[in-house]
């Protein structure tokens, strides 16, 4: 049920966003019919992965012109709401990009502008097929394995974090399609528990085998010889490769390289960013510390303790073995540059 999942959907007069600050316990919808509504979603999470954020950014370029429409807004207003769409988050680049993308469209009208978010939303789809199948082939290929294989994720990146399908759980989903997924480790993913909410949530609707596991127990169960590959998604990768991912990505790229396992990246062309030579130029959005200090509203850290709460990391591309987009496989750390792949 959830590869065909829609976190983002145009409803012919808004948007439909499944709130993932509600999963896995609770399925609900929240309707967006402005901007406020919008940005808001976007901060709290509601809608929440590169690409989905991406595909409800491109639509928000719609909410943005029926909400000017209803009070009145001139052009120059509305462009002002739709950069507060754009600066709603600043790590994940998709959101950048398809609202840029859907803003060229801005002057032809609502059609044009709905038209092009839709074709962000399939493209993106799309996408992650051909990511799900050119890294199954190339993981196959490489662990050369004869039996199914285990893999390690961190957050969540399937069907709710894009547009359809997902990015590095699409790897996984293709693996088990063709018999070859033994088993998930699916890292919980503090503080929000991307992982033990929703990449759980969306393993369980599909049958596959898995672990929720700490994200202290990463690299221990891949130094123990348990994990054949890591495949993880992405919010920017930079020019040389570096990668921006969930916080704790890079522990885990560090304990692949250790161990002499491969650390794969899964995202569409959407989240490279040539403009960021590398990744130290990535803006890492800083959270609330409430989201460290307490878990539903209670306290668990000392009244007087502060909280430190980075939402992503940089992956080096050194320790990136493969980026998997819908071009195929680049292997960065052997030298491959993303510039080479969007020839
Ligand atoms: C398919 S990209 C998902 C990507 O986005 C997540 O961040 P957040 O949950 O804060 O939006 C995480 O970095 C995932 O790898």
């Amino acid at each position: 049920m959830s590869q065909e999942l829609r976190a983002v959907e145009w409803t012919g007069t808004g948007l439909a966003l499944i709130d993932q600050t509600a999963l896995p316990h609770r399925t609900v919808s929240v309707e967006v019919h402005d901007v406020d509504t919008l940005v808001d979603a976007i901060r709290r999470l509601v809608v929440r992965g590169a690409p989905a954020i991406g595909a409800a950014g491109a639509y928000g370029v719609a909410i943005a012109l029926l909400q000017g429409a209803r009070e009145g807004w001139t052009p120059a207003g509305t462009r002002e709401a739709v950069a507060r769409v754009r600066e709603a988050r600043p790590t994940a680049v998709n959101l950048m990009v398809c609202v840029d993308r859907v803003m060229t469209r801005f002057d032809e009208g609502l059609d044009a502008v709905l038209a092009e978010a839709a074709a962000v939303q399939r493209e993106d789809v799309e996408a992650n097929r051909a990511m799900g199948a050119s890294g199954a082939d190339w993981l196959l290929k490489r662990v050369g394995a004869d039996r199914p294989l285990r893999i390690l994720t961190h957050c969540n990146t399937g069907a709710l974090a894009t547009a359809g399908w997902g990015t590095a759980l699409g790897v996984v989903r293709e693996l088990h399609a063709r018999g070859r997924l033994e088993v998930v480790y699916a890292d919980e993913t503090r503080p929000l528990l991307q992982g033990s909410r929703l990449t759980a949530w969306e393993l369980l609707q599909e049958g596959i085998e898995h672990f929720v596991q700490a994200d202290g127990a990463a690299a221990g169960t891949i130094l123990r010889g348990e994990v054949d590959a890591a495949v993880v998604g992405a919010d920017r990768i930079a020019a040389n490769g570096d990668t921006a991912n969930k916080v704790g990505t890079v522990g885990i790229a560090l304990a692949c390289a250790y161990a002499g396992i491969p650390f794969l990246v899964a995202a569409p062309t959407t989240t490279v960013d040539l403009a960021t030579p590398d990744g130290s130029a990535i803006h890492i959005e800083l959270r609330g510390e409430d989201e460290i200090l307490e878990w539903a509203g209670t306290r668990t850290a000392p009244a007087a303790s502060r909280g430190h709460n980075p939402a992503f990391d940089v992956t080096p591309g050194s320790l990136v073995t493969g980026l998997v987009t819908e071009r195929g496989v680049l292997e960065v750390s052997a030298g491959e540059l993303p510039a080479d792949h969007l020839r």
